[in-house]
């Protein structure tokens, strides 16, 4: 068993019976899905998916799915993350999701993150591109509000084509002056029209878990 899949049967021990559980998206997530089948017939509880994906996943293993529309508050939500900081700000969003995935972690009575040690850094940015989703007609207009906040930000690409999140927004993956800390860039972002999620998770998370050499680790908020 490796460290995701150690910390994935660890939180899904924890889960209660008859929650709402929300489901992430990514490898972790998927072992979470996987324990939290296994678990089921004792469990009795009801989820709810971030993307397709996690949610075809959960149907092939009999849970029970309801629709994000149906709800406004689950027990639960729990998810991967790309990088984790000492005071639970994440970095999320390397797939199409985030705009779900914001919404779950904002609707949670509490946010299980499932992380192992390469995700935790010491500032967010540190490894990888802040991914800001925009409106496609949007995107240059927001390129130009991000390079006035000192962000270089380049379209993603996917083969020959631009990547295409599920609801059909562009992806700009941006960088900033390792100066600018995420508190600050989180407001930013959250004030700059043509914007639709921006994968920085600020004052979400209420719990890390890291799998490390065959333990958990947990992290309070
Ligand atoms: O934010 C995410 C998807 O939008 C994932 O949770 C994050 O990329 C971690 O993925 P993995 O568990 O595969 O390492």
């Amino acid at each position: 068993m490796n460290d995701k899949q150690r910390v994935a049967e660890h939180a899904a021990q924890r889960i209660e019976k008859g929650m709402l559980v929300g489901l992430g998206t990514g490898s972790t997530a998927n072992f979470f899905i996987e324990a939290l089948a296994r678990r089921q017939d004792s469990l009795q509880v009801q989820v709810v998916a971030s993307s397709v994906v996690s949610a075809i996943k959960a149907q092939d293993l009999g849970l029970p799915l309801r629709g994000i529309e149906q709800v406004s508050r689950l027990d639960v939500y729990v998810d991967g993350a790309d990088e984790v900081t000492t005071d639970l700000t994440l970095l999320k969003g390397r797939g199409a999701d985030l705009v779900r995935e914001k919404l779950l972690a904002k609707a949670s009575e509490a946010f299980w993150v499932l992380i192992d040690p390469s995700k935790q850094v010491q500032r967010i940015g540190q490894n990888s591109p802040i991914p800001i989703e925009v409106m496609p007609f949007a995107w240059q207009l927001v390129q130009r509000s991000l390079a006035d906040i000192g962000g270089e930000a380049l379209l993603r690409r996917n083969g020959d084509g631009l990547f295409v999140t599920s609801y059909g927004s562009l992806v700009l993956d941006t960088t900033f002056a390792p100066a600018m800390d995420a508190a600050t860039l989180n407001d930013r972002l959250n004030a700059i029209p043509g914007i639709v999620e921006h994968g920085i998770f600020k004052g979400l998370a209420t719990t890390v878990f890291c799998g490390r050499d065959g333990n958990v680790d947990e992290y309070q908020a």
